[in-house]
């Protein structure tokens, strides 16, 4: 949908910010830039809706030439979201929202309709509706900023670092509100960041600039940190780019034991079957969920005591996380084992860091051969 076919942007100054770049940026998903500060991302961005006009090259919108619309066309068909949100200080939350379908003629009525369904897409309660931008906290004003752009229901959102003022939580939420509210409305969104991290968890594409508004990679976050294109991506992922990348396998595939678990109120038969050749079992409640850990010489039928047990720690979702989540699992358990539960929290398994690594080593084999990964959780 968007082409931006071989752009440059030369301030007056002579600064070049943007240096012959090409990106087919992906309908319908989300489209990562990324890179050092200075290196051209909120030119690029502000190209696309023609805050800012290109030097040279064209920006092609459904193959037509961007400069062939009515800069207003184009910008109403494309929502901007920005740090800080840039919320109108005077107009109340749903006028706010509301900014744009009452541009496009749509009467009071029917834009605030469409506000309040919005804030409800984006998680703010209907209450705040009344409230000024400084009554709300930074990142309920983030939130208002997605509303807002999302008012007129644009194809396209371009959001410029719109999650960087706001603590790593609530970061987080709107990361997976964004994610929740992409799979919905299926929005092609361009979106700018300096956090690698950011660009690897939204991005369905990534494209890394270098200073001067160079491309220095482009390509769908698992390659990026398996196949860095050179030395500065290499750099720009950082020293735990393979940890990271354990993100991109699933856990599925791991060989869970049932065995070694044992319920509170277990049978001094059962406790002895359980425990024949692993170091650690894993008690439960009598529901099956899971309590703590012990060695089976310490467990006495009818005995158990939930407050004598080593902590088991966070389990992972057995299938649901990945490999990475079950590795940190493992490596932070006074056992070396993870424990996985299934979806209502009741043990699924027990895995030691042995069995992860092998399974790690595997995918890693896998994935050289294959480069068709995708995202999982946790
Ligand atoms: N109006 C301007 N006149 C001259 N140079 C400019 C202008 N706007 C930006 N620049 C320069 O262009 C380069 C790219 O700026 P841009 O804001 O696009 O980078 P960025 O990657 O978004 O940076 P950051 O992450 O710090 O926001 C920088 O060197 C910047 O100083």
């Amino acid at each position: 949908m968007i082409r931006i076919d071989s752009v440059t942007k030369r301030y007056p100054d002579g600064t070049v910010a943007v240096d012959r770049l090409s990106l087919e940026i992906p309908d319908r998903s989300i489209t990562v830039l990324v890179g050092p500060s200075g290196c051209g991302k909120t030119t690029t961005l502000r190209m696309i809706n023609r805050m800012i006009e290109p030097s040279e090259g064209t920006i092609l919108i459904d193959g037509v030439d961007s400069r062939q619309q009515p800069v207003n066309t184009l910008r109403r068909s494309m929502g901007y979201v920005i740090q800080n949100a840039g919320l109108f200080q005077h107009r109340t939350i749903v006028d706010n929202i509301a900014t744009v379908p009452r541009l496009l003629g749509w009467s009071k009525d029917k834009a605030r309709a469409r506000a309040r369904e919005l804030m409800e897409r984006v998680g703010l309660d209907a209450s705040l509706a009344r409230r000024y931008p400084y009554q709300l906290s930074g990142g309920q004003q983030q939130r208002v900023g997605v509303a807002r752009a999302l008012a007129a229901d644009p194809p396209v959102l371009l959001m410029d670092e719109p999650f960087s003022a706001v603590d790593p939580v609530v970061r987080k939420g709107l990361q997976d509100e964004l994610l929740r509210i992409q799979d919905e409305l299926g929005k092609t969104i361009v979106f700018v960041t300096h956090d690698i991290d950011e660009a690897v968890k939204l991005g369905t594409m990534v494209a890394v600039l270098r200073t001067g508004g160079r491309l220095a990679q482009f390509a769908p976050p698992a390659e990026l940190l398996s196949d860095p294109a050179d030395a500065f991506v290499e750099d720009f992922l950082g020293a735990d780019r393979g940890i990271r990348r354990l993100s991109f396998f699933s856990s599925a595939g791991l060989d869970l034991l049932t065995a070694p678990i044992v319920a509170i109120d277990a049978s001094a038969e059962q406790i002895a079957r359980a425990g024949t050749d692993v170091p650690y079992l894993l008690v439960t409640d009598v529901e099956g969920k899971p309590l703590g850990w012990s060695e089976p010489r310490d467990l006495t039928a009818g005995t158990i005591e939930p407050a004598e047990l080593l902590p088991c720690g966070r389990p992972f979702v057995a299938g649901r996380d990945s490999l990475r989540a079950a590795l940190d699992c493992a490596v932070l358990s006074p056992t070396g084992w993870a424990v996985a539960v299934d979806a209502e929290g009741r043990a699924a398994g027990v895995v030691s860091q042995q069995t992860i690594g092998e399974a790690i080593r595997g995918a890693h084999a896998e994935g050289s051969r294959s480069s068709e990964t995708t995202k999982v959780s946790g």
